[in-house]
């Protein structure tokens, strides 16, 4: 077929190719190939490229040129095209034998404006490293204005769109702006060879290097380019939705102060072992690990980042998987990631040289079959192994010593002996609120859908708490639709969330005749029931990549393909055929959950195994599990290591919630309501069994102490199915038995969602309790969500939280209501003097309020007399912790005036604050006049002598005071000495 005929019979399918990302990056790439191959001029451009005009309607304008040219102008429109969309896309598109060479029309013109025009595809790319150097060179070579820099700069540009914004504006300035823009970029590229870590290298590369070099960089660009799993059947730059995540070290690092960027992953900020090669980025499912990897190989590949690594080798453990071969790290790295075509053993000794130039990147190292073991061991580089052996020994530098790597998994799968081979712990957290707020705004073009969307959010604060996952926050984006049509009955679960999507793709599969009601899942049941199966025996066997056959053994149709929840594996390795994933791992558990639940072929102890198998981890051993057919049985059995089990307990989540009463309508003519009610009782029983086995496992209080239990892992996942069936009886029942007075929940993870289903199930306790919560992720969005729970808890331990002053605000608001609640701890948080002032209503207010500390924030002399304000009117508070804030001399002096008299007041940390001699001397005065002041803590002050001998002086009159805290003060070994002999309750 003629090109021109081409464009005119596949116009449907060309403007969706184009335009269904929703991006205009598609189209703008191709108009960026056409204007460099000379074949449209500006006037076209301009005429395309309306700014404001919908972006169907540009790629029409496109189509309408293009065709009206003639045959030739479609030839390269739709070879343009092919290069543009991600291969499976442009293939689907089936024009080949159409596209003719793609060399420039015109002839090629020496003008630097010319230049700009035909490498403006480069340019585009090179570009958006260094926007703002060549605004400022512009701006002082008066070739462009404030204005002009603004304009470029517009928020709503992407990357891609500034540089281009930028080339259009040099355009219309002339010839010796575009000129200046050059030369701009030669010497960007002179100086970056210059300082590249080859030129401080020994020994020179050979000859195919750069060649290769370059191979790999424009695989791992294409690679990372489009978020893929980005809305099933769409794709969207990188660019234009990444968002920064949350990061943190795993070990508190002093000199880090700032929150940590994506380079930081890599670099020595927070590194505990020097000698260890690997980086551990840790976090939940759809946390956003695979996307940060992704983001780092573009930026690599861009130059924009990691240049001190001359190559980059990406590697995904789940298709290393399905590598069943015995390979060296020669085949490893040639085979999985880029293929050098020529000199191959060259290539590799110079990577073996040189280990420091080298990055090795390991994605999802809880998807791989085999649990970590470091019993193999592996030092020969072209010695044949096991995949997963030499995974280990990378990771363990035996084998490459010195080449850095970047591995991420779920915290849940990372054995401890693995731990001890980290250079360092880096844990992914998720969007912050003003994440979430960035990112609903890049996916919505239309700012007021954005607006609705995070509106919608802020009155539904679980469905926010959700979000701060980014898978979750994209599927919420994507069903805006579905989101702000349900009123009432908006998503309150994760259950809800995914049966929101699943709603959305099969509604999209056939939107002319969208089931009314709930006749949706009926009309789509075989569907759902195809892909459920594929999901379940993924699941039970760690598989997460299938084959056409794989597909053919469910009978999964073209149109169930279609439906977007499965999408084409991306490979390196373009000869193997092609191979299908779920859009995400979460939605595969969906999916095998969906399964569980309508599907008259699992058996009756699928899901007695499913959650039996969670306990049987809590013991740590693995023996038997789960389905129905002896084959999967099997393959349970031989698979339910500790890697996997985070996705059966995803899984087992989802069943809670498919479960629940509120869904009970949605199966109603897809299975019988007996058997549904059968399966929720059955699930009602695990988890109640559950919860009594972990009750049982806390054992006694020594005499004098209180009963305390420390969670164990599974106690989380166990709370969170409970809420996910929304049912307070069930919640009620599973916590009547639990007698204890104090529960510890420190270093689990908790961030917003898990507070939701905590404060769920914890306001059933019978009896009132300590809640500690320290080094976790609550955020004042969980602090929100903790709410409910606030009336049976006696103490609130948040230690290490990221909670702010707003946080603070809604927390006290209830807290001051809640007659149990006594103790608060919020050290190392993020609050400020803005707090202050509800603190000091609360003491005011509750005269029953016994310990407030608020070490390691930002509280200074003004948020000290805020406090002072309180604790005039306090007749109750007995420890009052403020170490490591600000309050200074006349922070000390105020609440030195307020504690003078206090009769209850027992304990006094003032470390690290600066309050200096004069503090001292204020604070003398409690010690004087108060009748229950035990220890003071003044340690690291700048008290000089006349401080510490008013205390002293003090002392003489006190009794009850223990001791005086003095360490590291402004005070000499002679001066020590001596006062140590005048009183001996002063400790130096
Ligand atoms: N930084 C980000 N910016 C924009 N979207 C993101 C980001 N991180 C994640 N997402 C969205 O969330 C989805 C899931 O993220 P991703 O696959 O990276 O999570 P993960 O932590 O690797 O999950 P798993 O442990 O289950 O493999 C992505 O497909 C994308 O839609």
């Amino acid at each position: 077929m003629f090109a021109q005929d081409l464009v005119l019979k596949q116009r449907t399918v060309i403007l969706h190719a184009l335009c269904s990302s929703g991006s205009a990056e598609h189209l703008e790439q191709v108009l960026d190939i056409l204007l460099a191959q000379g074949e449209l001029i500006w006037e076209d451009y301009q005429n395309i490229q309306v700014p404001g005009r919908a972006l169907h309607r540009n790629a029409r304008q496109l189509l309408d040129l293009v065709y009206t040219k003639g045959e030739e102008s479609c030839g390269l429109f739709l070879s343009a095209l092919k290069q543009v969309l991600p291969a499976a896309q442009g293939a689907s598109l089936s024009f080949s034998g159409c596209c003719p060479n793609l060399e420039n029309k015109e002839e090629a013109q020496s003008t630097s404006t010319r230049t700009l025009l035909s490498q403006r595809p480069d340019l585009v790319c090179q570009l958006q490293g260094c926007i703002e150097g060549l605004l400022e060179t512009l701006v002082e070579s008066n070739h462009f204005t404030s204005a002009d820099c603004d304009d470029v700069r517009l928020p709503v540009h992407t990357p891609t769109q500034q540089a281009r914004r930028l080339l259009d504006l040099v355009r219309s300035k002339g010839e010796s702006a575009a000129a200046v823009i050059l030369q701009y970029i030669q010497r960007t590229q002179e100086s970056q060879e210059s300082t590249s870590p080859l030129s401080q290298n020994t020994s020179t590369p050979p000859k195919e290097f750069f060649k290769y070099q370059k191979k790999l960089i424009s695989s791992v660009s294409a690679q990372s380019y489009f978020l893929s799993t980005y809305g099933g059947t769409s794709h969207m730059s990188l660019d234009d939705i990444y968002t920064e995540g949350q990061l943190e070290l795993a070990h508190d690092c002093v000199d880090i102060s700032a929150p940590l960027g994506l380079e930081d992953v890599v670099g020595s900020a927070g590194t505990v072992n020097e000698e260890a090669d690997t980086v551990l980025v840790s976090g939940e499912a759809g946390s956003g690990k695979s996307t940060l990897l992704q983001r780092l190989h573009l930026l690599w590949a861009r130059g924009a980042a990691l240049q001190d690594f001359l190559l980059l080798f990406p590697f995904s453990c789940r298709r290393l998987n399905s590598e069943s071969r015995d390979m060296s790290v020669q085949e490893l790295v040639f085979q999985h990631c880029c293929w050098p075509d020529r000199e191959q053993e060259e290539i590799f000794q110079f990577i073996v040289d040189h280990p420091h130039l080298i990055l090795f990147t390991f994605d999802g190292l809880d998807e791989l079959k085999q649990s970590f073991s470091d019993e193999h061991r592996l030092c020969c580089p072209t010695q044949p192994a096991p995949v997963h052996v030499l995974l280990f020994n990378l990771i363990q530098g035996f084998l490459m010593k010195g080449v850095r790597k970047v591995v991420t998994s779920r915290p849940e799968a990372v054995a401890p002996l693995l731990k001890k081979h980290l250079r360092k712990e880096v844990f992914l957290k998720g969007f912050s609120p003003a994440g979430i707020d960035i990112f609903v705004r890049k996916h919505h073009s239309d700012s007021t859908v954005a607006a609705k969307v995070l509106q919608s959010l802020q009155t539904n604060t679980a469905l926010l708490g959700l979000c701060h996952s980014p898978v979750l926050c994209s599927i919420v984006s994507q069903c805006h639709k579905e989101l702000l049509g349900c009123g009432e009955g908006s998503p309150q679960t994760i259950t809800d969330v995914y049966l929101m999507i699943l709603q959305h793709f099969l509604q999209h599969q056939s939107p002319m005749k969208s089931s009314v009601g709930l006749g949706w899942l009926q009309e789509h049941l075989k569907t759902v029931l195809r892909m459920g199966q594929l999901a379940f025996e993924g699941i039970a066997t760690s598989c997460y990549v299938f084959s056409g056959a794989d597909l053919e053994i469910c009978c999964i149709t073209e149109k169930d393909i279609c439906t977007g929840f499965l999408m084409q594996s991306k490979d390196m390795s373009s000869s193997q055929s092609i191979h299908y994933e779920f859009l995400h791992v979460t939605m595969q558990c969906f999916f095998a959950a969906l399964y569980i639940v309508l599907s008259t072929n699992t058996d009756r102890s699928a899901i007695l195994t499913l959650f039996k198998l969670q306990q049987l981890k809590e013991t740590g051993c693995f023996g038997a599990c789960l389905p129905s057919a002896d084959q999967q049985k099997h393959a349970f059995e031989e698979d339910a290591t500790a890697e996997q089990t985070p996705n059966l307990q995803i899984t087992a989540t989802f069943v809670s919630g498919l479960l629940s009463q509120r869904h009970q309508s949605l199966w109603l003519h897809c299975c019988s309501s007996a058997i549904l009610e059968k399966k929720a009782r059955q699930v009602e029983r695990c988890l109640s069994k559950g919860m009594q086995k972990h009750f049982k496992s806390i054992p006694q209080p020594v005499q004098g102490e209180k009963k305390s239990m420390h969670a164990m892992p599974g106690f989380v996942w166990l709370i969170k199915c409970i809420y996910e069936m929304q049912e307070s009886r069930i919640a009620k029942d599973a916590m009547s038995k639990l007698e204890v007075d104090h529960l510890k929940l420190t270093y689990c993870n908790i961030g917003p969602v898990e507070c939701t289903a905590l404060a769920y199930v914890l306001q059933h306790l019978r009896n009132p309790v300590g809640l500690q919560l320290d080094n976790n992720s609550v955020g004042d969005v969980g602090v929100e969500q903790l709410l409910p729970c606030m009336d049976i808890c006696k103490s609130l331990y948040l230690r290490n939280n990221n909670i702010t002053d707003e946080g603070i605000r809604k927390l006290l608001a209830k807290g001051i209501q809640c007659d149990n609640f006594q103790k608060i701890a919020l050290f190392n948080n993020n609050l400020t003097d803005a707090c202050t002032q509800h603190f000091s209503h609360l003491l005011r207010t509750k005269q029953d309020f016994l310990s407030l500390r608020l070490g390691n924030n930002n509280i200074t002399a003004e948020g000290a007399k805020q406090l002072a304000e309180g604790l005039k009117n306090n007749h109750s508070l007995m420890y009052l912790g403020l170490w490591g804030n600000k309050i200074g001399d006349a922070g000390a002096e105020a609440l030195a005036s307020a504690l003078e008299n206090s009769k209850t007041l027992l304990w006094l940390s003032l470390v690290g604050n600066g309050v200096g001699s004069v503090g001292a001397c204020a604070l003398a005065r409690v010690i004087r006049n108060s009748t229950s002041l035990e220890e003071l803590w003044l340690t690291e002050n700048c008290i000089t002598r006349a401080g510490v001998e008013s205390l002293i002086q003090a002392l003489q009159h006190n009794t009850h005071v223990k001791s005086v805290w003095l360490r590291n003060n402004d005070l000499s070994a002679e001066e020590v000495e001596e006062m140590t002999q005048q009183e001996s309750r002063l400790i130096f």
